[in-house]
């Protein structure tokens, strides 16, 4: 079970011993202003160039590495037993708010030539701080070749991990990859500390969402339950839900239960819903157009969504969209598998739970995921069943999305092109959702409770229901109007409007009907690596006043991005850090 079997084969290694990731200095880095630029620069550029690089100097005793590593291999040493230590003591030794520190130990290997320490992979936290004894092994992949990470006494190594790759320093080398591999014969010992928000809460969950800790200890003290492993296997198949239900399943498993209760704090009074708005002659008559801009104001204010009919784009178009969408899902496996993905810089992505690996539980959907601006895909890289309609829709629905820009920038008071002009409509992903029958839709949900991190989103949804918005604590329900389509205020939206609109909580609940399809396009400018995620954004001036300060500072896309991913389903607002 150990044989890896193809080592040698796969990659090459790098020959050059010159070749290897940079050791910086940060010795007297608050010394003074030039110092701290330079190493700010070497930084910069490690990052882009390695992704990883080590640290000395960095302030932490050698003596405290040492005992460190010392500790971590006594602690593998003996008997876990006789210890009196629970195996999950390591896990659950968080030294800090917001990490995780994991203690490897590669023992000898007899063979180390078939086998490896660790597998070839990336890092799915923020940044990750790697304290390494003496023996050697890490390795990173840098332009094709496995470059090795020479042991440096009382150095650090740090590498950048996904989220803060993809969302906030996309512009940042494109390669991420890490491997360890076991070569030597000795024992080795690794430390790994990162800052994952994530791992942490999913041992000590506070969260008003979360399982209660009574559920969290049973689950943890169920010695036969390996949640990782029922993930992997889930990702493995590569057919996402629609393949569980394909394959019969009656149960849902493990992995979906939410531990929410779906039924509470919905409400009750049905005639109070999202505002509906016919944008019908809205640039022919200026008394409607007023009118509008008017509902809309109010809408963004109060509900954050609202709908909008007699939009423009032809109903047929949306239904064949849907179709779509419904037809790639639906479609033979082994063509769906093809473009099955974890890699985000892909611009066409099918997966299931774009966070599979991070959340508490796993949803009842699948996605499709395509890029369509700044740079669409070419068309023949675009699946066949949805191609020539997702090309119409794009265009079709940026046209609309521009018309909400100019309203919304009325609604402001603004110039009609005040947003468009601050690259609001500059990139849009579009994501094509799958829902299938759930047999258990009281016990997981669709999509979990969370605000878009876009400008805007436009979501077509199909005639089943299932959207529900969060509106004075309540879930309200978003009925399917045919023809009609859901716009709601998304987190950049808000904090440029200094909380004029509001992004609110929305989810999805599973069903025993369907399978659900809906279409979500989100209006952003940070698909564009080399602008969008590092332009900065911050309260539009001319909307504020002595009254009416700006409550947020400067930000780029990326910075929120990266914090909307790492704080996950904690109830809390994902724009609290960039508050004043
Ligand atoms: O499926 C839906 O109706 C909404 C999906 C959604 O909220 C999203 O993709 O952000
Ligand atoms: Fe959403």
């Amino acid at each position: 079970m150990f044989h890896s079997g193809n080592l040698d084969s796969i990659e090459t290694s790098a020959s050059d011993s010159k070749f290897s990731i940079p050791i910086i200095d940060l010795k007297d880095i608050h010394s003074g202003p030039a110092l701290h630029s330079e190493i700010i620069s070497k930084t910069r550029s490690a990052c882009h160039e390695w992704v990883f690089f080590q640290v000395i100097s960095h302030g932490i005793p050698i003596s405290v590495l040492d005992k460190m590593i010392d500790g971590i291999r006594r602690f593998h040493e003996q008997v876990t037993e006789a210890s009196g230590l629970h195996p999950s003591y390591l896990k659950e030794l968080n030294c800090a708010e917001g990490l995780f520190i994991l203690g490897h130990y590669y023992p000898a290997c007899p063979e180390p030539e078939l086998t490896m320490g660790t597998t070839k992979h990336t890092d799915s936290n923020f940044m990750t701080l790697l304290l390494q004894d003496q023996l050697g092994g890490l390795q990173v992949l840098h332009q094709n070749q496995w470059v090795n990470v020479p042991p440096v006494h009382g150095a650090l190594v740090v590498n950048i991990g996904d989220l803060l790759q993809i969302n906030t320093l996309s512009y940042f080398c494109q390669i991420l990859e890490e491997q360890v591999r076991r070569h030597l014969e000795e024992v080795r010992v690794i430390i790994i500390q990162s800052t994952n928000l994530r791992k942490k809460q999913a041992l000590l969950s506070h969260s008003m969402e979360a399982k209660s800790s009574n559920q969290i200890k049973e689950e943890s003290n169920d010695s036969n339950y390996d949640r990782k492993a029922e993930i992997k296997a889930f990702d493995d198949s590569k057919t996402g839900v629609k393949g569980l239900v394909d394959s019969g399943v009656k149960k849902i498993p493990r992995m979906f239960l939410s531990g929410i209760d779906i039924t509470e704090n919905v409400a009750s009074d049905s005639n109070l819903s999202i505002p509906v708005i016919d944008l019908q002659d809205i640039h022919n008559n200026p008394a409607l157009h007023n009118e509008v801009v008017t509902k809309i104001r109010s809408a963004c204010q109060e509900w954050g969504f609202f709908q909008v009919i007699n939009h423009g784009i032809p109903i047929s178009v949306m239904d064949q969209m849907i179709d779509g969408i419904r037809r790639f899902h639906e479609q033979d496996t082994d063509v769906r598998k093809q473009f099955y993905s974890r890699d985000l810089k892909k611009t066409i992505l099918y997966n299931s739970n774009t966070s599979l690996y991070l959340d508490k539980f796993a949803n009842w959907r699948d996605s499709l995921g395509c890029s369509m601006a700044p740079n669409p895909p070419k068309p023949e890289n675009l699946p066949t069943v949805f191609r020539d309609i997702i090309i119409e829709y794009s265009k079709e629905i940026m046209a609309l999305g521009c018309t909400i820009f100019e309203l919304l920038s009325e609604a402001l008071g603004l110039n009609p092109s005040y947003l468009k002009e601050m690259n609001c409509a500059e990139g849009l992903f579009i994501q094509g959702h799958y829902y299938p029958p759930c047999p258990e839709p009281e016990l997981t949900l669709g999509t979990s409770k969370h605000t878009d991190s876009s400008f805007m989103t436009i979501v077509l949804q199909g005639q089943l229901g299932g959207l529900q918005v969060l509106h004075e604590k309540l879930w309200f329900n978003v009925p399917p109007v045919h023809g009609a389509l859901v716009v709601n205020v998304g987190d950049i939206l808000q904090l440029i409007t200094n909380d004029n609109f509001v992004s609110v909580y929305h989810r999805v609940l599973s069903n025993h009907g369907g399978p659900r399809v809906s279409v979500a396009s989100f209006f952003s400018n940070s698909h564009d690596p080399a602008k969008g995620a590092s332009m900065v954004y911050s309260p539009i001036k001319e909307l504020l006043s002595e009254e009416n300060p700006a409550i947020y500072r400067d930000t780029t896309i990326g910075e929120i991005m990266a914090h909307h991913f790492a704080k996950g389903l904690d109830g809390n607002s994902a724009l609290q850090p960039f508050r004043l």
